[in-house]
């Protein structure tokens, strides 16, 4: 070696090296500078892309997933502003090593390689929009980004946050069958914010603290189609009718709650990087091989006729290992289940028939 190679000039000039202040960082693909200083001495853990970065989720979700330590490598891709986010987020001192990407040509290398990658890529609800009013905008989003995909990391497990869910998840699983890469387990819509908001709610009722409590809810993300089962919440307890008829009109309709309090700036982003961050971390757990990791979420399904649906499933090694059943259900649910399949076959549909066109 060098009798210089560890000095300290010798150790700026190697991360130097990596920086070109004249250039776009961005530019043909490369990794961000210091990323490829420390790649060496990385800790081990999981490579996990959020795609849509730039965006209101995806800034604060990148933070979160920085902050996580099972992640070992991140990549932050979006069509607009992903030098930005990346140089930021890359300041944070923990571990993953941060690498961004920008526009349609980065695509491949930002997907190359990941076990995990996050999709909250697409336009938000603004007042007086249901989900489905984002279809014909975020479908197209969504298609072209599964078929990166399935081209440069097809055994990476997906979490899909992009709406509408109901449909998107369809929509990525003909993307997948068409390119002969599809595995219904790993492919996992993301509905954990109606369970975050279920259990907020919730112990807000009960006077405890919702960290305590956990109520399951099934069937998709979009208004009636999110069926809480208040007859399952743990720890066990009862409600009144009052009580069920004000919780569960809430839950459904806690994402139009947030949509018109921000008045035409979006919906959900925090509590929905919150709770993407949650679900994602659940996920590497079960690729660690963890036990007993289970969460809701909307996927390739047997619990009901309907070929997608959302239930508790079982976390593991590939992705959603088992689907749980639905377990007994009162005559309100039942009621509410009957109206959610009825939504949800038409938004499947869709999904499917985009495809075909
Ligand atoms: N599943 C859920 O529970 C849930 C909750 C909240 C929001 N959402 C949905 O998440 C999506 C994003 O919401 P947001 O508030 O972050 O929106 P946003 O507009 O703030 O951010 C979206 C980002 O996606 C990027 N984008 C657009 N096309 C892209 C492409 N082809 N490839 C990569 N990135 C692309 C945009 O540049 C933008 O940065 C919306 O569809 C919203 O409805 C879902
Ligand atoms: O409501 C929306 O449009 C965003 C998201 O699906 C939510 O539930 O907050």
């Amino acid at each position: 070696m060098h009798p210089d190679a560890t000095s300290p000039s010798h150790r700026i000039a190697r991360v130097a090296a990596h920086l070109n202040p004249t250039r776009p960082q961005m530019e043909e693909g490369a990794a961000l500078r210091p990323a490829a200083c420390r790649a060496k001495g990385g800790a081990p853990g999981f490579k996990v892309a959020v795609v849509g970065a730039a965006g209101g989720i995806g800034q604060s979700l990148s933070l979160l997933m920085k902050m996580n330590p099972l992640v070992s490598v991140l990549h932050l891709y979006d069509v607009v502003n992903t030098p930005g986010v990346t140089a930021d987020v890359s300041h944070m001192d923990t571990s993953a090593v941060v690498r961004g990407f920008i526009g349609q040509q980065q695509l491949e290398a930002a997907l190359t390689g990941m076990d995990l990658v996050i999709i909250p890529a697409g336009l938000p609800r603004k007042p007086g929009m249901t989900r489905d009013d984002l279809f014909n905008k975020n479908a197209g989003i969504v298609r072209s980004i599964c078929e990166g995909v399935a081209k440069s990391c097809p055994n990476a497990i997906v979490n899909l946050i992009s709406n509408p869910v109901n449909s998107t998840v369809p929509i990525a699983a003909e993307v997948f069958k068409r390119a002969g890469t599809y595995c219904p387990k790993r492919l996992l819509g993301v509905t954990t914010l109606d369970v975050a908001r279920a259990n907020t709610f919730v112990a807000e009722v009960l006077g405890v603290d919702p960290r305590e409590v956990n109520v399951p809810v099934v069937g998709g993300h979009a208004g009636v189609t999110i069926l809480p089962l208040l007859s399952q919440v743990s720890p066990p307890c009862s409600f009144t009718p009052d009580e069920i008829s004000y919780l569960t009109n809430r839950i459904q309709n806690g994402g139009t709650e947030v949509v018109e309090a921000k008045a035409g700036a979006g919906s959900a982003t925090l509590s929905m990087a919150f709770a993407a961050a949650k679900f994602a971390d659940a996920c590497l757990r079960g690729m660690r091989g963890d036990a007993g990791i289970v969460e809701c979420s909307y996927v390739a399904s047997e619990v009901t006729e309907l070929p997608f649906f959302a239930s508790k499933v079982r976390l593991g090694r590939g992705g959603a290992e088992e689907i749980l059943p639905l377990g007994p259900l009162n005559d309100f649910e039942r009621a509410g289940l009957e109206k959610a399949k009825k939504e949800l076959s038409e938004s499947i549909q869709k999904g499917v028939s985009f495809m075909n066109k």
